[in-house]
């Protein structure tokens, strides 16, 4: 019989009656581990060789877990601060907390979040409790990183290491073991001598010209080979997506707007007829910025938002009532909503054509101070549209959205009614998480009202919106908790793998 050498050298260093793992007759042979596994693949499809796979499941700290082993898991630092300061008794401010907890960087986001997951206590306008009853010396992510850094077996949970691991707090990898041994048609072989053949693996220009070639073994490929997993850069799930909605939109005839991040309360609030007391507007849900205030606002269209807030629009119109401050509404703030953009466009100061129909969209940053947690981030992207057209209708509003999230293979999104100052009828939006099968908030949507669209000089219907984009994001790739996609908790796995489900 004869063997590529490779083969043969394979053959020789397996036993009867051990099994042999590859690296054991990689070290034998001398041979590369990718070529012993290539090699023994061919002699079981002899029938010389049989092979035998274990999956082995490893799990390794990383450098975080580890240094959470020494200095406490953030949350858990966060936990004792505030006992430390009686923030049992009463809530304390948040950044008292987090300075006595002595965390800096991306270990406060890190507490934050790992904090409101565990019900440790409780976080609301910035002050912080907890919750007296936890026992933070009970945590079985601690207990689980503790007992590997001491190389025992964690004994947790599997829902705990996955924790650990999304936390990247532990690495943890699967690795499949071959071993192989001998048939009896293998030990026959040996006994009644096998002779090694040259087996070429590249034709050369020698090879063709010495006509060598007819007479040589060819290696072959071995598609089941072991190889290490090539990893390119990719563009991430999220900017995928935002390029999808773009094309959508844009095949729908919508063009894009463009505007300032940081912009005036008068853009972000006053234009929408948002009363300048509304709670959304007070410096808890706001990211005001220390700067001048903005300047460039026409005075005519300045004065017939104030008048509209006063006393209403129209003939039938009622206003607020209430002070009116220009001072205010020139402040600068860092948008919480991209209808800024809609209003800077509907006023004619972007240098839009007012005539109906028009349609435009943007798929913009906003920025608004929530609670961290599975579906809010500080930062996220506002997929933003309006209609402009004579006698506009709820239905057509709702036949947009339909069209435009069948374009991602969402066919079931509810409608539920909705209040915005800005809007009347308004409605949100849900769509059913692929995963969880829970509803999620994916957009909020309306027809302008005449206070919002009569000071801008628009006299005919504008129907608008406002869609999360992060939301659509996890309805397309089944992602369960928004930071995953984005922001300092982002999981890395995921992004490397994430497909974009259309
Ligand atoms: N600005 C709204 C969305 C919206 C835009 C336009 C009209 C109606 C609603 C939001 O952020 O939730």
């Amino acid at each position: 019989m004869r063997l590529p050498q490779r083969q043969l050298a394979v053959l020789e260093a397996a036993s009867a009656t051990d099994e042999r793992t590859i690296d054991e007759m990689a070290t034998a042979t001398g041979l590369k581990p990718e070529t012993v596994v290539g090699a023994a693949f061919d002699l079981r499809d002899e029938g010389l060789l049989s092979l035998a796979e274990r999956t082995v499941d490893t799990l390794d700290l990383t450098d975080e877990g580890r240094r959470y082993v020494d200095g406490g898991l953030p949350e858990t630092r966060l936990y004792r601060a505030g006992l430390a300061l009686d923030a049992d008794e009463s809530a304390v401010s948040m950044g008292e907390v987090i300075g006595e907890a002595g965390l800096e960087g991306p270990e406060v986001d890190i507490a934050l979040s790992n904090f409101a997951r565990k019900g440790l206590g409780s976080i609301d306008s910035g002050e912080l409790r907890v919750d007296p009853d936890v026992d933070p010396d009970a945590d079985p992510e601690a207990a689980a990183l503790a007992a590997l850094v001491e190389g025992d077996d964690p004994a947790a949970d599997e829902a705990v290491l996955d924790q650990l691991d999304s936390r990247g707090l532990v690495d943890r990898a699967e690795s499949v073991t071959r071993s192989a041994t001998l048939t009896e048609d293998g030990v026959d072989a040996l006994m009644t001598g096998v002779e090694a053949t040259e087996t070429v693996s590249e034709l050369t220009p020698e090879l063709l010209a010495s006509g060598e070639w007819r007479d040589v073994e060819f290696s072959e490929y071995n598609v089941e080979a072991d190889a290490p997993t090539a990893r390119g850069g990719r563009k991430h799930v999220l900017r995928r997506t935002a390029d999808r909605v773009k094309d959508v939109l844009v095949g729908m005839g919508f063009q894009e707007m463009e505007g300032p991040h940081a912009d005036s309360d008068f853009w972000i609030n006053d234009c929408l007829f948002m009363p300048q007391d509304h709670p959304a507007r007070t410096h808890w849900d706001r990211f005001a910025l220390d700067v001048d205030p903005m300047d460039r606002i026409p005075d005519e269209l300045i004065a017939r938002v104030e008048a509209t807030h006063r006393d209403g629009w129209g003939v039938d119109g009622d206003g607020y009532h209430s002070p009116w401050s220009e001072e205010f509404a020139r402040e600068v703030a860092l948008r919480g909503h991209t209808t800024s953009l809609s209003m800077r466009y509907l006023s004619g100061i972007a240098g839009a054509e007012l005539e109906p129909p028009q349609r435009y969209f943007s798929v913009e940053k906003v920025y608004r101070n929530d609670t961290l947690d599975p579906t809010h981030l500080l930062e996220f992207f506002q997929i933003e549209g309006w209609v402009m057209a004579e006698d506009l209708s709820v239905r057509d509003l709702m036949g947009t959205f339909e069209e435009f999230y069948r374009q991602f293979g969402i066919t079931d999104i509810r409608f539920k009614p909705h209040y915005n100052p800005y809007t009347e009828p308004s409605f949100e939006l849900f769509g059913e998480h692929p995963e969880t099968g829970e509803e999620i908030e994916i957009g909020n949507s309306g027809v302008f009202r005449e206070e919002v669209t009569g000071p801008l000089g628009v006299d005919c219907d504008v129907m608008a919106w406002g869609l999360a984009l992060e939301r659509l994001a996890m309805l397309t790739t089944g992602a369960e908790d928004i930071r995953d996609l984005h922001g300092t908790l982002a999981d890395i796995d995921f992004l490397r793998n994430a497909e974009v489900s259309y």
